[in-house]
């Protein structure tokens, strides 16, 4: 019998496009609770009960709720909100961090899918901190900018009512306290929190996250080559990654870094830039923040546990 699978808010924005990638499958069954009943925790605690696996596409307490009402049916999560991603119990559902983490993730029975922002700067950073090339104390600083579906529907139907009028560039998390900060730090296994401070762009789907390096006051200087090495040699290691790692190449521009360029697909482009003679380095993620940045990777986990 096919496996059971139930998306606890479908009709959202993550939700929405998970139930998109998962059409026409026949090596699962996709169990769909009737629209009205979406929120009543009764029906909810049936449809989670009875899945094999339950995706969550919702708010954090919503999805704690989740777990919860599962009780102790022994149904396998993976939680898109989050709620989950520092939490004891919990496999990090980023499958291309570790060469085991597939196979630990395939084995889970709770898998939290990393955050869309965090994704990026985990990629270009944990590679990095491994090969001794980046402290663990350094202090990271992370920017970038995302489409406004990140927001979700709430934020799409904002941006949408303001029409022209939306800001292109909207600075935001300006206390420095973005939720997904504790992730990062533990994920790219940094000492301290980084400093986050992200940006909302006017355009429906994407992203790209910027990760500065002022390498000049380290004991070991490493040159730009040897940052690109040691990124290209550990996604070169990963099985099945969805991450590629661009050609190492000093150009004043690349019309490949632009946020929008892995719409709708599931990949994600690690892009260092550097200039060794003033020990500078920018490492550049781009990805779908509702691709490989939340709908792509759930999927992308939901696989590997149908394996494992
Ligand atoms: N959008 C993105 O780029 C990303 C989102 N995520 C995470 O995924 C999760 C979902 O986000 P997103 O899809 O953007 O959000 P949306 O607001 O678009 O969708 C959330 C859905 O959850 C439903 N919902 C809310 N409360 C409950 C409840 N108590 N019981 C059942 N359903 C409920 C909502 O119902 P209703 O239809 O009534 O509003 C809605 O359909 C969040 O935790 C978010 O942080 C992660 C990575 C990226
Ligand atoms: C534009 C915008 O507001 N984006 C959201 C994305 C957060 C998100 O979806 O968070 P998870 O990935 O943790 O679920 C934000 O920065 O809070």
């Amino acid at each position: 019998m096919a496996p059971k699978i139930f998306i606890d808010g479908e009709h959202g924005t993550t939700g929405l496009q998970i139930v998109s990638r998962l059409g026409g499958r026949s090596d699962i069954e996709v169990i769909s609770i009737p629209g009205d009943k979406r929120k009543d925790p009764e029906a909810r605690a049936e449809y989670l009960r009875k899945a094999d696996i339950a995706i969550l596409c919702l708010p954090d307490d919503a999805a704690r709720e989740a777990v919860a009402l599962a009780g102790d049916a022994g149904t396998r999560f993976v939680d898109a909100s989050t709620a989950h991603r520092t939490a004891d119990g919990w496999v990090y559902g980023f499958a291309e961090i570790d060469k085991d983490q597939g196979s630990k993730i395939a084995r889970a029975q709770f898998v939290a899918n990393p955050g869309c922002w965090p994704q990026g700067p985990i990629a270009g950073l944990r590679p990095l901190l491994t090969a001794g090339l980046i402290p663990a104390d350094y202090p990271v600083t992370i920017s970038g900018i995302t489409g406004y579906s990140g927001g979700g529907k709430q934020m799409i139907a904002d941006y949408e009512a303001k029409g022209d009028e939306a800001s292109e560039f909207m600075p935001y998390g300006l206390t420095l306290n973005h939720k997904h900060v504790p992730e990062i730090r533990t994920y790219a296994k940094l000492a301290s929190m980084p400093l986050m401070q992200p940006a909302v762009g006017d355009f429906a789907q994407g992203m790209l996250t910027l990760v500065p390096l002022q390498l000049g006051a380290l004991p070991s200087i490493p040159k730009g080559k040897d940052l690109h090495a040691a990124i290209a040699d550990h996604f070169a290691s990963i099985p099945d990654s969805l991450v590629d790692v661009a050609p190492f190449e000093a150009t004043e521009r690349n019309a490949a870094i632009n946020p929008q360029r892995h719409n709708d697909t599931d990949r994600m482009t690690l892009h260092v830039c550097a200039n060794d003679d003033r020990a500078q380095a920018v490492l550049i993620a781009v990805y779908d923040n509702l691709g490989k940045g939340a709908s792509g990777a759930a999927v992308q986990n939901l696989d590997l546990m149908l394996r494992g």
